[in-house]
């Protein structure tokens, strides 16, 4: 499942700035470049920079025709930025994401000071919308996509402190920032968000809003408010919108979503009576609310997302991706359910 523990990849070298084999070294190792500016420093010499131009990732097709995401080795990135005949400093700007499976230490960077065309060319690539990246990359790959943008995200839109409206400087791993001149600490945020797949026992509940792309639907989600458990986030946002009462709130998994900006998204399922199961729709929010049985998850499930499009007739119905937790949450559904009838 998406969020049980993934080891995100294995590491052989033993050199100080690079981590071991084993994920207690790696999760150390990478802990020591937060807090150490000068072994990140170290680190970031004989690193791979994942790249990025304005947030949206580097990709190239393979030959196999599937995406990846382009990191290069500082000295290509230094080779590539002489070449364009742009400042080197930028460099200082990566931010540390996570360990590579040659065993250093991986950043992000973004390009936007030079010219993106060039970029591209240079590697046989291109830069791609965030979004549409999600689609093509694998579920594998698209989580660590996800966290650079995001992190750079947070930099770009934190260089002042909202207490003092001074501005504030970056460590060197990128994993806080620090008001100029105090000891006023800022770390990365996101918002807790539930995602609650409804059931009755038989069938379960998608929806889509109006500004989904025709014909997708997915789970229930809300926002937490503050105060709240996930428990109550979850019977308020399924009041709220569908306009039924959760009996029971089972956990399944999590994710870290970056649309619109980073969300911590909580999954859970949501039973409800089958005894009341009549929908009364928040049309300011939602769309449209259905249920679904078995079968039509099982159809949806297998419609590539986002789907071929038709010659004008209705909007096939599809799921989110692979590596959404929404998609997630329907797939455990309906395995949960094809046990129930085979014993
Ligand atoms: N990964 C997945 O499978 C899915 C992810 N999502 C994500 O879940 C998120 C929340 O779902 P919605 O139904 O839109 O939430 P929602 O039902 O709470 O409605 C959104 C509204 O909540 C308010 N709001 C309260 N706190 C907010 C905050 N911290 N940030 C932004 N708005 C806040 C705003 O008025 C906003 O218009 C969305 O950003 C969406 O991207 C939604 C469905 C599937
Ligand atoms: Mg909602």
């Amino acid at each position: 499942m998406l969020n049980r523990l993934r080891v995100l990849v294995s590491g052989l070298s033993h050199s100080s700035t690079r981590c071991c084999s084993g994920y207690v070294s790696r999760m150390r190792f990478l802990n020591r470049l937060k807090e150490d500016d000068d072994a990140c420093a170290e680190a970031l010499s004989d690193s791979h920079l994942m790249l990025f131009h304005s947030l949206q990732p580097l990709l190239k097709q393979n030959q196999d025709r599937s995406f990846s995401s382009v990191s290069l080795h500082h000295k290509d990135v230094e080779s590539l930025l002489q070449s364009l005949g742009a400042d080197l400093s930028i460099i200082r700007e990566s931010v540390l994401i996570g360990c590579s499976d040659t065993g250093g230490a991986l950043f992000c960077l973004d390009l936007a000071a030079v010219e993106a065309a060039a970029v591209e060319e240079q590697n046989g690539a291109k830069f791609v919308d965030l979004r549409k990246s999600f689609f093509l990359l694998s579920d594998s790959a698209a989580p660590l996509v996800a966290k650079a943008q995001a992190l750079l995200r947070w930099h770009q839109t934190h260089r002042f402190c909202s207490l003092s409206g001074k501005p504030t400087e970056r460590n060197r791993s990128g994993s806080h920032r620090v008001t100029a001149g105090s000891k006023v600490i800022h770390y990365p945020q996101m918002s807790p968000v539930v995602i609650a797949l409804v059931h009755d026992g038989s069938r379960c509940l998608l929806a889509r809003q109006a500004s989904f792309p025709p014909g997708l639907y997915s789970a229930l989600a809300g926002f937490c408010d503050m105060g709240e458990s996930v428990e109550e986030t979850v019977r308020r946002e399924v009041a709220e919108e569908a306009g039924l009462e959760v009996l029971s709130v089972t956990y399944s998994g999590s994710q870290h979503w970056p649309f619109p900006s980073s969300s911590f998204m909580i999954g859970c399922f949501a039973a409800v009576s089958p005894a009341h199961t009549e929908l009364s729709v928040d049309h300011s929010e939602l769309e449209d609310a259905r249920w679904f049985d078995l079968r039509q998850i099982q159809t949806g499930l297998r419609v590539p997302a986002p789907p071929r499009r038709g010659g004008g007739g209705p909007a096939v119905t599809w799921f989110p991706p692979r590596h959404a937790i929404g998609h997630q949450l329907m797939q455990e559904w309906a395995e949960q359910q094809q046990t129930r009838h085979v014993t």
